[in-house]
């Protein structure tokens, strides 16, 4: 949470020509609800459900740059949704980053806690092995910008081959 998947995957998919897909932001729209209000009526099990569903919609989709939410890669099957078609990137913050960037936003309901910041930090220190079985590994920085951020990925991706060979560049 916090690390830019959303901001910097729209910016990466306008760099690449190609469609930016939100996970949250289609769940909440088949939904007609926020995360927080689906977190709120149907609880956190109804959401993972939709978000496994909507990822292996999406990743059906087509060439498309995806993003997820922050809990998505900790499912197997989504892992292995994502892993059959796609590329997965992990953007790498620290606890400062993050917290700096959902400090003071109210959309995040696991963050709704007496302590958020320590919420923050426990979650980050549980999922991190996780998210380390990511292919593409590229390390936020403090001063540097979503546009910045979506440089990197591409520098990341190009440097792997793959994916974006067939892009002529
Ligand atoms: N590299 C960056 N530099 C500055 N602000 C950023 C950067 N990446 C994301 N943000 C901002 O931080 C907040 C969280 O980003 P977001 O894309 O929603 O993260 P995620 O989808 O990973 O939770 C947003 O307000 C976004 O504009
Ligand atoms: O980390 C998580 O479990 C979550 C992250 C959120 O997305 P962002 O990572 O885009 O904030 C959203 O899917 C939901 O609030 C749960
Ligand atoms: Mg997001």
């Amino acid at each position: 949470m916090g690390a830019g998947k959303t901001a910097v995957g729209a910016e990466l998919s306008r760099r690449l020509g190609v469609a930016f897909l939100d996970s949250d932001a289609q769940i909440e729209r088949a939904a007609n609800a926020t995360i927080a209000e689906i977190f709120a009526r149907d609880g956190e099990a109804f959401f993972r459900a939709r978000e496994t569903e909507v990822i292996a919609r999406l990743m059906a989709a087509g060439p498309a740059v995806i993003s997820t939410g922050g809990g998505a890669f900790l499912s197997e099957v989504n892992r292995a949704t994502i892993a059959a078609s796609g590329v997965s990137v992990w953007l790498k913050a620290d606890l400062e980053i993050l917290w700096n960037r959902v400090r003071h936003k109210t959309t995040r309901p696991l963050l709704r806690t007496a302590d958020p910041r320590a919420t923050l930090a426990g979650l980050l220190a549980q999922r991190e092995p996780l998210y380390g079985l990511a292919q593409v590994i590229v390390e936020a920085e403090p001063d540097l910008s979503i546009e910045g951020m979506a440089l990197k990925v591409i520098e990341a991706l190009r440097a792997r081959g793959g994916v974006l060979a067939a892009e002529g560049e």
